[in-house]
């Protein structure tokens, strides 16, 4: 009786160890499905995302639709934050803080200063949403001083400041949309295609004419010497209208962001005596403009401002060289030389350029000076004499050159 007893409690025993046993190995076989299925959502979603950003994937519409809102949702008051939208016309505001939260937005793409959110407003309205990044730590009253002092800057030529956004995580400017696009597509956008609309000389003499006034006004407003008034001079900065008027934008950045980004990411800080000297002044903008303009004659993009994916090249010691070495003819874009070879016009405009460009920012000319010799420019100018800015035996000899050189 005690042995049946004995294997009776031994069978009782075995058959609870390996129930154990049992739910041991399930709660096993559980975790590591788990585990696996939470490796291949990972894996899924890296895949997805890496997909999308190579464009394989089409863009999700759900999130096109809601992006504003989420660039802004933490700093709204429904996200906790105290996000606040400031117009800056003494108008009022022209609409609600709720309705660019509710606007569907594509972007426009992503800056050195962060993301560009072209904003679709109810009642057809169209904004520009550019996120600041990588600001200095400013107190909300030195942010708010700053931002007055650029939106005070009003000139037809320059993009005017509509509203800002400021909350503790996010700072948002807002602006006009500039309908058809920047200077730096106009000049290298389908190069080779069908699709290229020819951007001819007397267009660009026009938007030299227009930056060289945005440039004075805002150098003519900015009393210190010792800062760059624009900044960040380049051609993806100069937008145009829906009827092709100059819009220089970003300009005023100088003041609101840290210095070691900015010495980084923008045009004034590659210029010859920030990379010697660690100087800045209004003559970087004077330099930047310089570069701007052999843009506009050479068609060929500068090395400092070339966006990511383009080669660049030192347009003002290559401008320098073929004048020294007499091969100037060659530095015109094709399009804009036709058959005619480069105008009188074109080479008054490339010396103006060389003298913008001058290594030395004190033989520079002030900016009120460029204006008065840019603006002297016609698109058929056949005038042999010309004053100040523009050296006259040069100019008299670089013309002969472009007359008598072969195209290499
Ligand atoms: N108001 C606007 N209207 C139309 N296009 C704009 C406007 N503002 C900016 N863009 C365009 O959006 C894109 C992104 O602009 P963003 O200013 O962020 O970058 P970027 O000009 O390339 O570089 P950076 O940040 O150094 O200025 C650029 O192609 C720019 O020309």
């Amino acid at each position: 009786e005690e042995d049946m007893s004995n294997e009776e409690s031994g069978g009782e025993s075995n058959g609870s160890r390996f129930v154990a046993i049992l739910v041991v190995a399930n709660v096993i076989v559980l975790v590591v499905i788990l585990f696996l299925l939470i490796i291949y959502y990972k894996k899924y979603n890296k895949l997805k995302n890496a997909m999308k950003a190579k464009n394989i994937l089409p863009r999700d519409k759900e999130h096109d639709s809601t992006i504003m809102g989420r660039a802004i949702e933490k700093g709204t008051p429904e996200g906790g934050g105290k996000g606040k939208l400031v117009f800056m016309d003494e108008k009022g505001p022209a609409f609600k803080l709720d309705d660019l939260f509710r606007s569907s937005a594509e972007g426009l793409g992503r800056g050195n200063f962060g993301n560009c959110y072209k904003a679709m407003l109810e009642l057809g309205r169209v904004v520009v949403v550019k996120r600041l990044i990588d600001l200095k730590p400013l107190s909300s009253e030195e942010f708010v001083r700053q931002v007055r002092a650029i939106a005070d800057q009003k000139h037809p030529n320059l993009l005017p400041l509509l509203a800002y956004y400021y909350s503790k995580e996010e700072r948002l400017f807002l602006y006009p949309f500039a309908a058809h696009g920047n200077l730096f597509h106009r000049l290298h956008g389908g190069r080779g295609t069908r699709d290229r609309v020819p951007f001819r000389w007397g267009s660009r003499l026009a938007a030299a004419q227009g930056v060289a006034r945005a440039l004075e006004h805002l150098h003519r407003h900015t009393r210190s010497e010792a800062t760059a008034p624009h900044g960040n001079l380049k051609s993806s900065n100069i937008l145009f209208d829906e009827n092709d008027e100059v819009l220089v934008c970003d300009y005023g950045l100088t003041s609101l962001v840290a210095p070691p980004i900015a010495a980084q990411r923008m045009v004034s800080y590659k210029t010859p005596e920030y990379q010697s000297l660690k100087r800045i002044s209004k003559k970087s903008d004077v330099w930047s403009y310089g570069c701007l303009v052999f843009e506009l004659l050479t068609g060929r993009v500068p090395a400092h401002s070339a966006p990511p994916g383009t080669n660049g090249v030192e347009l003002c010691g290559w401008v320098n060289r073929a004048v020294r070495e007499e091969w100037t003819a060659e530095i015109f874009d094709p399009e804009i030389v036709v058959s005619r070879g480069a105008n009188q016009g074109m080479l008054r405009l490339m010396h103006i350029a060389m003298k913008c460009c001058d290594k030395s920012p004190e033989k520079r000319p002030e900016i009120g000076q460029v204006v008065a010799e840019v603006e002297k420019v016609k698109v058929e100018d056949d005038e042999l004499s010309y004053s100040s800015l523009t050296d006259d035996s040069s100019y008299s000899a670089s013309s002969s050159q472009v007359i008598g050189d072969d195209r290499r």
